[in-house]
Parts: C-alpha cells; structure tokens; sequence
C-alpha cells in the first residue's frame, strides 16, 4: 500500500480507519506523562509482566504506565487487524507499534504477540515466549473487552451481550447514527438466562483463571506474583444495564474468580485482584446502551477533574508496587472509581441525567468532548498531527 490520505469516515462510534501517526503521537504522549519512579536500588532485576488487551484502553495505559514508571519489561497480547488493501488496521496495531518503539528505546525487553487470548494455540505461544525470553513472571494484567469466546474444551461459541436482568430497561442514550449526537430514549430487552451464562463465560474470569492455572503449570510464577482483572461497578443510573445487567453477573464472576485465585496464591505469597476502575472511553464502553450519555454528563461535571485511564493506572502500579498503600475494598477489589462514585459528584450527574433534554444537552453534557475521545480512539483530533499529509498504512507488527 503506498501512502494515501486517510480520514475518518464511519457510521456512529465506528469508524473504518485508524490513523497510524495519530496513534503513534498519543501513545507518546502518554509515555512523556508517565514521571520514572526512583529506581529500587535493591532490585535484582527488572519486573516481568504479561497484559493481556495490551493495545487499548485500559491494558494500554497500565503497559505503559508500568513500562515508564517501573521500567517493566514483558509480552503485550491483544487481538487485532493487520492492514490491508483497502483499509488501515485497527488502532491497537498502531499503537502497539508506537509502544514496542519507545519501549525499546528505553532499553526494556518487550514481545508483542497478536492473537486470541482464548485460544489454547495463543496460551502455548505466549508461555513459550515468557518462558525462553524471562523465565517466570512478576504480574498479569488482564484487561480483556471482546464480544466473543470460542470455549477451548467444547469448541462452543459464545456472545457476550449487554442486556438487563429480569426485566426491559428504557434509557436515555446518546443516538450518533446522524450527523451530531442525539437524545433519544432506547428500550433494552432483558437478557435470557442462557444470553447470562454466555455474557459470563466471555466476560466473566474462566479465561483468566485458564491463564494462572497455564503459568503455574509451567513454573512461570515468580514468588510475590501478583494478578490483576480489571472491573467497573459504576452509577446507579447505569445500573440496570450494567452492574445489574449481563455484563455485571460476569463482572461478578471475575470478582470471585480473583478470591479463588487469591486464596490459591496466599501460600506462595502472591496476590490476585480485581481493580475497580472509573468510567473511561474505550471502544468496548461506547458499545454499551446510555454508556456516552452518562460519560458526557459526568465531564460535563468534573470537567479536566475526570481521570484518565492513564492516571489511574499509575495509581494502580503506585498501588501494587507498595509505594502507595493498596486499599482494597471490603470485597478485597482494589478501588480507582472513588472519584466517580463521589456521592456529590454522583448528585450531581442525577440531577443532570434527569434535567437533560434536546434544547439543554448541550449545556449539560460535554458532548464535544466524548465524541473527540471516540475519534482519537482511532488516532483522530490529535494536535500536532499533520493529517492533510498522505500516510503510510502498512506497518508490520514489532518484532523482537
Ligand atoms: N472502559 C471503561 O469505562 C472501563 C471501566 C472500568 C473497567 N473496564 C474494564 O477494562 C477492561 C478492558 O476494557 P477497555 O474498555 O479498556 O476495552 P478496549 O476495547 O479499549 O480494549 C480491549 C482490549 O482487549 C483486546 N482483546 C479483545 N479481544 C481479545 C481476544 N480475544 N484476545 C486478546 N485480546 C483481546 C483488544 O485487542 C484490546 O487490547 C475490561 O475488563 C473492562 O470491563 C473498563
């Protein structure tokens, strides 16, 4: 492919193509936000990690976050689109790249490996990389957001979907099908029983725990080894179709998966955590019926007080590496929301949520603001990048 213009044509929060220098300029800059912690001069060796959803939201910010801060080295795994004729691959691959080159010039030992975590092929793969290149692992990170799980044992496909329990849900929802973001009211069918186990066996902390008993099977388990999945709890006003919802019974699952994990570990020292983490744009919350329209009042409240995904994360190795202290909650997750489930700040957005109406969203909602993260989701609306210029798409993947 040749370099060519590239814009962002799409439908909603979809677009077709992602912008390789856009990426590459937002993952710097989240690199040169990151401050070095002083270095523990009583460490033997750098800390190994594994993150898995390594090239987007959440696993992203944490990657880099423990690259630059705690000079992790480590296997970055995620699932995406290389480039092809017709179009860019998506951004994870762009910002991958973007990572493995700065990760690189900073002297740490990183792999990038892109395929299905869920697959028993990726795990081999994955185990034989940590096992050849480190010996053994500090941390796993899990921050998987996928709509799909092939079950390794049965072969079986499951969906994950985002419905309410027990009964229908009509929300207020951001409508982004026509040219500026609408209000409009969406009626959400409940989910069945069988639409819940399936959410749960996507979502939910089977794969994970695939993922402890594989390392532990191989001896990959360094002592003090800690794990980490990530969760969301959230608004009262998004509970119905989330916590409450498909998506929250798996995210329940996860939760208890990390108890199991944690008492099986306890006897060689090491940990197993969920951490609960604030609401952020990502491409799988924008997926998630109200989820813009809560986003947007909630800015539209804390305004640059929101927190980034990326200082959360920095809070989150603050956190596991002893420098802060860890303070779970009662059911022993870790905690980044504070600052969204502020009850004032909360207030706050219910009086929003409830006033919002077509003639005040524009006052209430900072709808400006949620549609240009969505667009730099995909390397778009970044200052400082040029893109009148024609761009080269076809980037290989890193290799070592
Ligand atoms: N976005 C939020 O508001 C929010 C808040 C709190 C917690 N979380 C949690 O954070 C985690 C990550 O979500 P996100 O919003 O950052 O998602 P995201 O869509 O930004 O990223 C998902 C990542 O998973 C990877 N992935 C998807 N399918 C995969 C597969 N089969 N194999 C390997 N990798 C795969 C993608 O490549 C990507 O790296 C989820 O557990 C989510 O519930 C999200």
């Amino acid at each position: 492919m040749t370099a060519r213009l590239i814009e962002p044509r799409g439908r909603g929060f979809l677009l077709f193509d992602s912008h390789p220098g856009g990426c590459e300029k937002i993952v710097g800059d989240m690199w040169d936000r990151v401050a070095p912690a002083r270095p523990d001069a009583k460490a033997e060796r750098r800390p190994v990690a594994l993150v898995i959803g390594f090239s987007a939201g959440y696993g992203m910010a944490t990657a880099i976050a423990g690259i630059r801060r705690y000079g992790l080295d480590g296997v970055g795994l995620c699932f995406e689109r290389p480039p092809t004729e017709r179009r860019t691959a998506t951004a994870g691959w762009y910002r991958t790249i973007a990572t493995a080159e700065l990760a690189a010039k900073a002297g740490r030992d990183w792999s990038f490996v892109n395929g299905d975590a869920f697959a028993n092929t990726t795990k081999a793969q994955v185990l034989d990389l940590l096992a050849e290149r480190f010996g053994g692992i500090d941390y796993l990170i899990y921050s998987v957001a996928a709509p799909r799980r092939v079950d390794p044992v049965t072969g079986q496909t499951h969906q994950s979907v985002i419905q309410p329990l027990g009964k229908g849900y009509s929300t207020k929802t951001l409508d982004v099908s026509g040219d500026e973001p609408a209000l409009k009211e969406i009626w959400v069918e409940a989910g069945s029983d069988a639409e819940r186990a399936d959410t749960i066996k996507v979502m939910g902390g089977e794969d994970w725990a695939l993922w402890f008993d594989a390392l532990a099977d191989r001896g990959l388990l360094r002592p003090g080894f800690t794990t980490v999945a990530l969760s969301y709890i959230g608004s009262h006003l998004t509970a119905p179709i989330y916590r409450d919802g498909t998506i929250g019974a798996a995210k329940a699952h996860l939760e208890e998966t990390a108890l199991t994990l944690n008492g099986d570990l306890a006897g060689v020292g090491g940990r197993a955590m969920t951490s609960v983490n604030g609401a952020a744009v990502t491409q799988a919350s924008t997926a998630i019926p109200g989820i813009a329209l809560y986003v947007s009042l909630l800015r539209g409240v804390l305004g640059e007080a929101m927190q980034s995904p990326l200082q959360q994360s920095v809070e989150l190795w603050d956190r596991l590496t002893g420098a802060r202290t860890l303070d779970l909650d009662d059911h022993g997750r870790i905690r980044l929301d504070r600052w969204e489930l502020d009850p004032l700040i909360q207030e706050q957005v219910t009086e929003r949520w409830k006033a919002v109406a077509p003639d005040t969203i524009g006052d209430l909602a900072d709808i400006e603001w949620f549609s240009s993260e969505v667009r730099r989701l995909y390397g778009f609306d970044v200052p400082g990048v040029n893109y009148g210029a024609p761009s080269e798409s076809d980037l290989p993947w890193p290799t070592e």
